[in-house]
């Protein structure tokens, strides 16, 4: 393991062959303190990462109406627009553009017809198969890296490798390709590309671009630059796996501000179970005499109410 200034780097190589002990020790103890490191040897080939910045960049950069007309039915697959969503607690709206993409169901998928929500299939523009390619094969490959952390998560807690994993079926994976333009000038002072926020699931694992601008809390409240390194990915947990492990993991603040005078691209794979999943931390090998703090929650519920939060505006947000 080796380290920047705060966050560590684990390298993910043996965990991907199936060893997972190592990587386990090291994300848990980031997991336990900060709740952010960076992974190198992650399996995910820079050429499938250049085909997806190129696709994706080319796609942000078209036409507004182009961009539009694949906007979700339901607030969470295809093109979202600017200011879409406001993290809780903020001023403005995030000032970044993204497309997402969830696992792809058919429309006659019972969960789809049941209407379950973040199911669906995706929204993809009109003539851009390079796009749709580049982006289906990051989502799968992202998938593989994901796995093999969840693995190394569950070595750390002391149960079985599978634990988690078993749990991924349908998962409630989701992919962005966001966008950030530069700040405008005049709101430097009050704008964030994404506000201060901790993230809703279990696991994030973010690829960014050389520009920078994303932060994390430190355990003083200040803010720790958490910067590009190459070959790498960004890995935090979100409150599911808090509340999954009983508050011994931390998902921690972070935000993203882009104050370079350049565009800023990122890749960030949500890596949620599936819909029914139950969390309940009671599974999750307890230390002796240890409460659990949380009634056990369905994956899904959870994470649908916390991104329709996110999508009110703040007059009615609680
Ligand atoms: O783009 C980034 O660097 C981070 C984005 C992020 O934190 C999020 O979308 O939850
Ligand atoms: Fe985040």
């Amino acid at each position: 393991m080796s380290e920047t200034a705060y966050l560590p780097i684990i390298d993910l190589g043996l965990a991907l062959q199936g060893d997972y002990a190592t990587a386990g020790a090291q994300i848990g103890h980031a997991f336990t303190t900060s709740g952010f490191c960076y992974v190198r040897n992650h399996g995910i080939p820079d050429e499938l990462i250049e085909r997806v910045r190129h696709e994706a960049m080319d796609f942000f950069h078209a036409p507004m109406e182009e961009k539009l007309a694949c906007k979700p039915k339901e607030a969470v697959r295809g093109f979202n627009a600017l200011n879409r969503t406001i993290m809780y607690g903020a001023d403005n709206p995030d000032y970044k553009e993204f497309f997402q993409i969830g696992l792809e169901l058919p429309p006659d998928d019972p969960a789809v017809l049941a209407g379950q929500p973040l199911r669906g299939p995706n929204q993809w523009p009109a003539g851009r198969p390079a796009f749709r390619t580049a982006m289906m094969d990051y989502f799968n490959a992202v998938g593989v890296c994901g796995q093999a952390l969840l693995r190394s998560v569950a070595c750390s807690l002391g149960i079985a490798p599978d634990f988690f994993v078993g749990k991924y079926d349908r998962p409630l994976q989701r992919t962005q390709a966001i966008w950030y333009p530069p700040h405008p000038p005049e709101r430097e002072h009050d704008q964030f590309g994404v506000a201060p926020h901790t993230d809703y699931g279990c696991i994030t694992l973010l690829w960014q671009d050389g520009v920078g601008g994303l932060d994390v809390q430190g355990a003083d409240g200040n803010w720790i630059p958490a910067p590009p390194i190459p070959g790498t990915l960004v890995i935090n947990i979100g409150d599911l796996l808090c509340r999954w492990s009983n508050n011994r993991y931390h998902s921690n603040m972070h935000r993203v501000t882009n104050r370079s005078g350049k565009e800023r691209l990122s890749i960030a794979t949500f890596y949620d179970p599936d819909y029914d999943a139950i969390v309940d931390p009671r599974d999750l090998n307890l230390p002796e005499g240890t409460k659990a703090f949380f009634e056990p929650v369905s994956a899904g519920d959870y994470i649908i109410g916390r991104i329709r939060e996110s999508q009110k505006p703040k007059a009615e947000a609680s």
